[in-house]
């Protein structure tokens, strides 16, 4: 079996396209994947270190308003549709999987043009401009979310399915994890990032979070700032006269790769709602303390959080309320409660979707065209 998959940008839409081609990998014999992104998204950076064969394509996206730069854009996505079928002309795939992003778009294009079967997941509940074009060359169609088939013109080839976790994910186990990452088994641990590219506001919090959990004996904590926000921590902190490197509980890095192992070890998570994340934290069974970034298209990040929330696996802080004070007080009360803690556990597991991948297989299979 040969494979393109895509999806970039952001890790929203790399890691499910990184899960499903595990799942391939795992599931038929023989199989070669090739990811195809482009050079300036998150995914050059994450899909080579995940040993998959990378190449990438010339895209951009579109500006809402009509502008010169894009003329420019219309121009590069002509190009990445001639690069996109020279890959596919080369490669021979006997399917192509996309996972959103603006890169998905001349791919997918192009190997339905040629006959290929193409199959496009959706991450969130309101669907992204790129799949709701490629939905209707696509083949099939998989969705996280039963709202979001309403989007969708022709429904026979939807499937719900939910959103795929890397299997890493949940094959990782806690002892081995705080062990790997040098942490002790007897603390709770609080594991804190703001989706795959950081958030200022949940690192300008989490500046007076440190300073006041700093060596505390009872609580350990991991923070990934997010590559560009990295220095701009360090600073605040250094400004704030808090020595990091004096902290025995705290590790701070600007991205985590080895994700798997964080989520092993935490008890506890702060972050923004993508869905990506959300998908993982329920998989897990983890509570969480959410801050949907208020800026996500038609405030999708809110409607994530609040189906947590809701169901008592989740506590939701807006972003305009959130300093490094109101973040303490959640965090004091959720942790001063082992039986709320455990509680909001229980709830998210029942959120979880474990069966995922397995049934977005299943949908790969339906396209293959009959042996
Ligand atoms: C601002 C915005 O519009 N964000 C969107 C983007 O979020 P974003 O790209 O932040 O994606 P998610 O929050 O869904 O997922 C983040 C992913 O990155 C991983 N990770 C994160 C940090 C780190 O240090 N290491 C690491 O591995 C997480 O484990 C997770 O797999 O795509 C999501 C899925 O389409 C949407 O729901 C989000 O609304």
């Amino acid at each position: 079996m040969r494979a393109i998959v895509t999806g970039g940008g952001t890790g929203g839409h790399i890691y499910p396209a990184l899960a499903i081609a595990k799942g391939l990998q795992s599931h038929f014999s023989h199989t070669e994947i090739l990811y195809v992104g482009t050079n300036h998204g998150l995914e050059a950076d994450i899909v080579p270190k995940a040993n998959l064969s990378f190449q990438a394509i010339t895209v951009s996206g579109l500006e809402r308003k009509l502008s010169l730069s894009n003329l420019k854009v219309f121009w590069q996505a002509w190009q990445g549709y001639r690069e996109a079928a020279r890959i596919i002309q080369n490669f021979r795939p006997d399917v192509v999987i996309g996972t959103g992003g603006y890169v998905c778009g001349p791919v997918v294009l192009a190997a339905a043009r040629r006959g290929i079967p193409t199959l496009i997941h959706e991450q969130n509940a309101l669907p992204g401009i790129t799949n709701r074009i490629l939905s209707r060359v696509a083949k099939g169609v998989a969705v996280t979310f039963e709202d979001s088939v309403q989007y969708f013109s022709n429904r026979d080839k939807i499937a719900v399915t939910g959103l795929p976790v890397r299997p890493e994910i949940t094959e990782s186990h806690r002892r081995e994890a705080l062990k790997a990452l040098g942490l002790d088994e007897e603390r709770l641990t609080l594991l804190v990032f703001g989706g795959s590219r950081g958030a200022r506001r949940i690192n300008q919090a989490m500046v007076e979070v440190i300073q006041h959990y700093g060596n505390q004996p009872a609580i350990q904590i991991i923070h990934a700032t997010g590559q560009a926000g990295y220095q701009e921590f360090l600073d605040a902190a250094k400004d704030r006269g808090i020595e990091l490197d004096k902290y025995v509980n705290i590790i701070i890095k600007p991205y985590l790769y080895n994700m798997q192992e964080a989520l092993a070890a935490a008890d506890l998570v702060v972050s923004r709602a993508g869905a990506a994340t959300l998908a993982e934290l329920t998989v897990l069974g983890l509570p969480s303390i959410l801050i949907p970034y208020p800026y996500a298209a038609e405030n999708h990040q809110e409607f994530n959080a609040k189906a947590l929330a809701d169901r008592g696996a989740a506590v939701l802080i807006k972003d305009a309320e959130l300093t490094g004070a109101t973040l303490i007080a959640e965090l004091q009360k959720i942790i001063s409660n082992e039986n709320r803690l455990r509680n909001m556990s229980l709830a998210s597991e029942k959120l979880g979707r474990p069966e995922a991948l397995d049934d977005i297989i299943k949908c790969v299979e339906k396209i293959l065209p009959r042996q």
